[in-house]
């Protein structure tokens, strides 16, 4: 078995996969902490050959995480941000610094989509853009919708958006506390996703596929108003194309990988950012 990690700073995701068949075989998150239970937090290690890392936590949660695991699997694989990857060039200064689940997310699109942009709704949530040609433009990184909310401090933290709420109900003006906060923050997460993304395309001449992951995802896809795709399994997508292991891997399958959506004619996405523009 083969034990995915993508390590984020609120959930530890984890996932099983079969180094034969290539299925997941189960998956989990907990709460980010410095120390690991295995058996009980994540599957127990006897069964696990192989770990793909991916981790934006503290230096020491990665640390502790290896320590723990180098003793009792064969293979640890760690992912880091580089200046080059599976054809695409890092946009950042200091390749170094870009998140390295970030990293993961633009190779895994870019494997899949081509150029494309790439939004990870986690803690933060961070939009990414790679051009055709694997050029990394670098990105933008804002609050997450939980975090947002947090940084209010009006007693609201513990109500959270229900995930199968419609945009529409989203959209309009909040008449409690807690509603004008929820609606608040989802306005400003999704108002600028789209407004990122027309702004981008604008800029560089071209309609990019957009795909989305994290934990709110779900909610924030119901506002975007471009075509996009949902892949859940994003992260462990870079992890699988950095590291391959799997015959289904090594020909460049990546688990959970969505049909990729056409964005939408680039005069179109002009024609909308001219639009919010105006208005
Ligand atoms: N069951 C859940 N538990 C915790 N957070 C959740 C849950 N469902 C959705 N979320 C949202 O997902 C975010 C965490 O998403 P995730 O992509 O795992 O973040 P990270 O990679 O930063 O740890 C939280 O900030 C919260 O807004
Ligand atoms: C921006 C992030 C905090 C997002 O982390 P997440 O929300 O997935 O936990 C993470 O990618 C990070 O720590 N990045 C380093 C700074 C940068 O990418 O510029
Ligand atoms: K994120």
């Amino acid at each position: 078995m083969i034990l995915d990690l993508d390590i984020g700073n609120t959930l530890s995701k984890w996932r099983l996969k079969d180094a034969d068949s290539s299925e997941i075989r189960s998956r989990g998150a907990v709460w980010t902490r410095e120390e690991w239970r295995p058996g009980a937090d994540i599957p127990d290690l006897d069964v696990v050959e192989a770990v793909r890392i991916s981790s934006v936590a503290r230096k020491a949660v990665l640390k502790e995480t290896v320590a723990l695991l180098r003793h009792r699997v064969g293979t640890v694989h760690v992912a880091r941000s580089t200046p080059e990857a599976l054809g695409v060039t890092n946009g950042y200064e200091e390749s170094g610094r870009l998140g390295v689940d970030r990293w993961m997310g633009v190779l895994a699109s870019y494997q899949l989509a081509g150029g494309c942009c790439a939004v990870d709704c986690g803690s933060a949530i961070t939009i990414d853009f790679v051009l055709p040609g694997g050029r990394h433009l670098g990105g933008y990184i804002l609050p997450g919708l939980r975090l947002m909310k947090e940084s209010l401090k009006l007693g609201t933290r513990n109500v959270a958006i229900d995930p199968d709420s419609e945009a529409e109900e989203l959209l309009v003006p909040g008449r409690r506390t807690v509603e004008a906060v929820n609606h608040g923050i989802y306005m400003a997460a999704v108002s600028a996703v789209n407004r990122i993304y027309s702004e981008v395309c604008d800029q560089q001449g071209v309609a990019l596929p957009m795909i989305l992951t994290g934990g709110d995802a779900r909610v924030v896809s119901r506002g975007i108003q471009m075509p996009h795709a949902l892949w859940p399994d994003m992260v462990y997508g870079g992890l699988e194309a950095c590291f391959p292991l799997t015959a289904a891997e090594r020909a460049g399958h990546m688990s959970g990988a969505p049909k990729v959506t056409s964005p939408a004619a680039l005069e179109k996405i002009r024609a909308a950012l001219a639009f919010s523009i105006l208005l």
